[in-house]
């Protein structure tokens, strides 16, 4: 048995995998309901997605559209996650830790958000002017 098996579970964690899944749905919906940047990406990816039916583009370039979009909202994700337990353990105080492990994180967002830029530009740029 896994030391992680034998370890005694406090009373609030998960006990059933379908409580795991419903904790990480309660998840998604604090970041969208509490981010703003998250909420942000996310009616870009919708307006992406829909460009993505009208333009009638292959099922592989589709899927590099969609890997765009969850690696960027997973990064903003993390990087809320991140935030959170640095405020949690910083409180109001001041850091340079803390400045460093945002700062990062907020890099994280900025790289992903950049790849993004270049996906969607390789495939939907020569699609929209062809349409122009
Ligand atoms: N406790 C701290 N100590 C030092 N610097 C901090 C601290 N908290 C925040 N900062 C600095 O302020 C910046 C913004 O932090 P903040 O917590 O406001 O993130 P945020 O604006 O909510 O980020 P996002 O826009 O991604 O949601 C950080 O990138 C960091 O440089």
């Amino acid at each position: 048995m896994a030391l992680k098996d034998r370890k005694k579970r406090s009373r609030w964690q998960n006990r059933h995998f379908y409580q795991a899944v419903i904790h990480a749905m309660a998840g998604l919906v604090t970041v969208y309901q509490e981010e703003r940047n998250f909420r942000f990406h996310c009616w870009s990816a919708l307006v992406v997605l829909v460009l993505t039916t009208y333009l009638r583009l292959s099922w592989q370039e589709g899927l590099w559209l969609l890997l765009a979009i969850f690696m960027v909202l997973g990064a903003e994700i993390l990087n809320s996650t991140i935030e959170n337990i640095v405020d949690l353990a910083t409180g109001d105080r001041y850091h340079p830790l803390a400045k460093k492990a945002k700062d990062m994180a907020a890099g994280l967002v900025l790289l992903t958000a950049w790849l993004a830029t270049i996906i969607g530009i390789v495939i939907l740029g020569p699609k929209l002017i062809q349409i122009l």
